[in-house]
């Protein structure tokens, strides 16, 4: 960190209706170094990005980059002003190709009297791709074909090729898988080597210590304070975030239980072309069986499986009432929950309310005689997302204006809510404060004794040492290790099995 203020943030402030999503914000961030910026869900984290980046208009307040001040109208402004983000969810356009997405808005190097060099493109981003690292993505294939993990890849690509000075990175490491994250670090560590800014932020408290020079902190859209990451401890940032001491028990504590032998669900040579490859398990009443490995390793595609979602699936999912699983409509019927990792995408519909959200698979349970009852459904809607602590106007408010997190507890309550036998839950608290985490886990547990079943498939290892009765690790669309719960079973041990 070289102490020249880079950027000055003063008085910025952001309402978005009675909603004041960012209050008076004040800081100042230096060249070269990397800020973590944290706060719960809905502090006003992303808000306050957001609008640095030309997402958001500015509501009120000022930013200076090198002593100018910025006139930001869109995002292309704040590339050209040294200004990039990566955003939470899917930062990529479909339809268009790697390449394209990579120099959307910038394309002019590639313009010849009007027309595109699409080749010369093409090569280019390849080049990059592979500098990187990321060779095995292709630039001129459309960018639907890749995963949630790869687009995250090449929104990575695309943020930091122009070397801003400020890089923004919000809350992406959940997304990415052990490997894309150390590669994440990597390139934090090498912008701040060269003397520019990354903003970094995260609900990961431990690797926002371990990779941040200070640490800056939002309540409820107010600056709180900053702090320097190497004099502060994970619990003195949990009480900097809430505002009071919180308990620091998070996972499963419970060791040695046995758990049922009774048998709920039967995957048996589930095969999915270029995805699983012959893959069979059994989950018992009342556990938790956690799924773990690397990106391409399969593991969410385990999800999809079970949920009947799967394209071409071949091999079988069956209920132990022998009902086999082929189709959604069928597992839902049937009380399993999926909530996928590609939450914008596959969980959640944006452009309706909360209320529609959290009722939709259990429509037929709030409605008399077939007729659908409002009020019930409101009610119903509004006890589940209370329960999730969900930060929102009322359950009216459409979930497309709701803080990441947030839009997690709504999947989270649509599903407890339905009060579902098997929960398939893939990466359950990406994008998750920490107070709420703790509550998502203590819910697992109680789900556990009442003798649910759920599959839970985590990029994160703690968690999935934490809370699981029992692991599988994949590993090229098979699954390659199983492991008993124990205290003493570790995450080199789990690496090894995925690497
Ligand atoms: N487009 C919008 N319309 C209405 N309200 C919004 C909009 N975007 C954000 N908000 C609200 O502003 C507040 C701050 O949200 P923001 O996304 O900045 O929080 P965050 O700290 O990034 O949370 P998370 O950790 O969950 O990502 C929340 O109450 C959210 O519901």
């Amino acid at each position: 960190m070289d102490n020249r203020t880079v950027l000055v943030a003063e008085h910025i402030d952001k309402r978005f209706g009675i909603t004041h999503a960012v209050n008076d914000v004040s800081l100042t961030v230096s060249a070269g170094e990397i800020r973590g910026l944290i706060g719960e869900n809905g502090s006003g984290k992303s808000t306050f990005c957001q609008m640095l980046c030309g997402i958001y208009s500015i509501g009120g307040g000022t930013f200076t980059l090198d002593g100018e001040e910025l006139s930001i109208r869109n995002q292309v402004d704040a590339n050209n002003a040294g200004i990039a983000i990566i955003v939470q969810e899917m930062g990529t356009l479909s339809g268009l190709t790697v390449a394209e997405n990579i120099y959307l808005g910038h394309e002019g190097p590639f313009m010849h009297k009007g027309i595109k060099d699409t080749r010369a493109m093409n090569r280019e981003a390849q080049r990059l791709l592979d500098e990187y690292g990321f060779g095995r993505i292709k630039a001129g294939v459309m960018i639907d074909h890749y995963n949630f993990e790869d687009r995250k890849l090449v929104e990575i690509v695309k943020a930091t090729y122009m070397k801003p000075k400020i890089l923004v990175i919000d809350e992406t490491t959940t997304a990415l898988s052990q490997n894309g994250r150390l590669e994440l670090y990597k390139i934090m560590d090498a912008v701040r080597a060269d003397g520019r800014t990354v903003i970094f932020i995260s609900h990961d408290l431990g690797e926002v210590l371990a990779h941040t020079d200070k640490v800056s902190v939002l309540r409820d859209g107010e600056y709180i304070d900053t702090v320097v990451s190497s004099e502060v401890t994970e619990d003195d940032l949990k009480r900097l975030m809430v505002g009071r001491e919180i308990g620091s028990a998070y996972y499963r504590t419970d060791f040695g239980q046995p758990v049922s032998d009774e048998t709920v669900l039967s995957v048996r040579n589930v095969t999915v072309n270029g995805e699983l490859e012959d893959v069979s398990f059994d989950l018992h009443k009342g556990e938790i069986l956690g799924f773990g490995g690397l990106s391409e390793c399969g593991m969410h595609e385990i999800g999809k499986a079970v949920f009947g979602a799967s394209w071409n699936r071949e091999g079988t999912v069956t209920l132990a009432d022998g009902t086999e699983i082929n189709d959604i409509p069928t597992a839902i019927k049937k009380s399993i929950a999926y909530a996928s990792k590609d939450r914008d995408n596959e969980s959640i519909i944006l452009n309706e309310s909360i209320r529609n959200n959290v009722v939709l698979p259990s429509l037929e349970d709030l409605s008399n005689h077939g007729l659908l009852n409002g009020r019930k459904m409101t009610r119903f809607a509004n006890e589940q997302a209370k329960n999730m602590q969900t930060k929102m106007q009322n359950v009216n408010q459409f979930v497309s204006d709701l803080s990441g997190g947030n839009k997690q507890k709504v999947v989270l309550a649509r599903w407890l809510g339905k009060g579902s036998q098997i929960l398939v839950l893939d990466s359950p608290t990406r994008g998750i404060d920490v107070k709420v985490k703790q509550a998502i886990y203590a819910l697992m547990a109680e789900l556990k004794e009442q003798g649910r079943s759920i599959i839970m498939i985590s990029e994160e290892i703690p968690e999935l040492l934490g809370m699981s009765d029992r692991i599988l690790v994949m590993k090229d669309g098979r699954i390659n290790g199983e492991f008993q719960r124990d205290p003493d079973l570790n995450e080199e041990t789990l690496i090894a099995k995925m690497v």
